[in-house]
């Protein structure tokens, strides 16, 4: 903080105490992860950074009632629009001199569609369980366009968020003490919706999964780019969680109804971790981790099991190399762009 060093009764130091950020933190899996930070260590400088400065106060009320005395700040950011994301960005290194933890989590599926008929074709088939755990070829979502003429779902799951990290490297690269950038991409994330000659998508029907494989595979370029420079990026998954996203696909009462179905499901997949405190748990764990011990090509996966216990899984990610570092040219040409448009 750029305030002069002071510790919560007197027992740390300022440089002692790490600071967060989360995005999209109002709600679900990134309201869970503060609220299991803060109890793991509650002289966090955590800052919520939302795009609705009334559901930030909700949630900064909600952290500070079960943590009272917590350093709780409030960013607005809108993710999906880049000027916002910019003038967040001023915001945010007046506030403070480096940032320990950067989660981008904040994330959107607008408009989801479930095609029912895939859906009972698998049922039958020997993929049925990859289907109930990665929801692969069961979704399709409609896209728009923003005032940037950038697709909305790219933007807000991707582009908003390498921008933020573009403008706060200084914050973030200190080679003595390595910064952690923590994603939270989906088992949804699929190569063969993601186009490197479209990375926005503009041409598909499936954003969603080809924004979250963009963000594995930017996470990876991240990693061979700044790792020498003290900053370490990885990706997680949280598991088929309810909360917003969730109600969206299918309204709150009926997954309440079909809940003993997904209890009978979590035999055969741990990926249903169900609630967003499950869901947050391999945000939780990377929080205790050393950067430099993590794998840059690992997605770390949050896991509940049938009987209801939390673990963290750590899968290999099938990512193309080329198209990596393909896709990061792409970023970096777009942000020259907005560079010269809002700089
Ligand atoms: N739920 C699930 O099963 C899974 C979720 N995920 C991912 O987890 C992340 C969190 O989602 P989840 O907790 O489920 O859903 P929620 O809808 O509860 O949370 C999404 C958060 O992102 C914020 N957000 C959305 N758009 C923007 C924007 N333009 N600018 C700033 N913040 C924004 C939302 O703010 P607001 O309240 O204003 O809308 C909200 O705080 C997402 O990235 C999602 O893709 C991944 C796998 C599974
Ligand atoms: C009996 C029920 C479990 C039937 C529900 C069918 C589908 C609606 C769901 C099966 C797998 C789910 C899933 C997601 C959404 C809902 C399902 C398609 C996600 C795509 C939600 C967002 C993510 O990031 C990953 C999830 C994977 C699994």
């Amino acid at each position: 903080m750029k305030e002069a060093a002071w510790s919560v009764k007197g027992r740390w130091t300022d440089a002692e105490r790490k600071v967060v950020m989360v995005t999209g933190a109002n709600s679900g899996i990134g309201l869970a992860l503060c609220t299991r930070l803060l109890a793991r260590e509650p002289s966090l400088h955590l800052c919520l950074a939302c795009r609705s400065t009334v559901r930030a106060e909700g949630a900064r009320r909600e952290l500070l009632a079960a943590h009272p005395g917590a350093d709780v700040a409030l960013l607005r950011v809108d993710v999906s629009d880049v000027e916002s994301v910019y003038r967040a960005a001023q915001q945010i290194k007046q506030r403070y001199t480096r940032l320990d933890y950067l989660y981008l989590n904040a994330g959107i599926m607008p408009n989801p569609r479930i095609n029912w008929s895939a859906y009972f074709s698998g049922l039958f088939s020997r993929n049925v369980v990859r289907m109930f755990s990665t929801g692969e070829g069961l979704l399709t979502q409609e896209d728009s366009v923003n005032e940037d003429g950038l697709q909305h779902v790219f933007t807000t799951n991707v582009f908003g968020h390498f921008i933020l990290i573009r403008q706060l490297e200084d914050l973030l690269c200190h080679p003595d003490t390595p910064s952690q950038l923590v994603w939270t991409s989906s088992s949804n994330a699929r190569a063969s919706a993601f186009n490197a000659s479209d990375p926005q998508h503009k041409k598909g029907c499936e954003p969603y999964s080809s924004s979250k494989y963009a963000v594995d595979l930017l996470s990876v370029v991240l990693n061979q780019q700044y790792n020498e420079k003290g900053l370490y990026s990885s990706v997680v998954c949280p598991g088929l969680v309810m909360t917003n996203m969730t109600y969206n696909i299918l309204p709150a009462f009926f997954w309440t109804l079909i809940l003993p179905i997904m209890w009978l499901i979590r035999m055969f997949t741990n990926t249903y971790t169900l609630s967003p405190k499950n869901g947050a748990e391999a945000l939780v764990w990377l929080f205790g981790k050393k950067p430099v011990s993590l794998d840059p090509l690992v997605k770390y996966k949050s896991s509940t099991s049938g009987m209801g216990k939390n673990y963290v899984q750590a899968d290999k990610m099938n990512v193309n190399l080329e198209d990596a570092e393909r896709f990061f040219e792409y970023l970096i040409k777009l942000e020259a762009e907005m560079n010269e448009k809002y700089k």
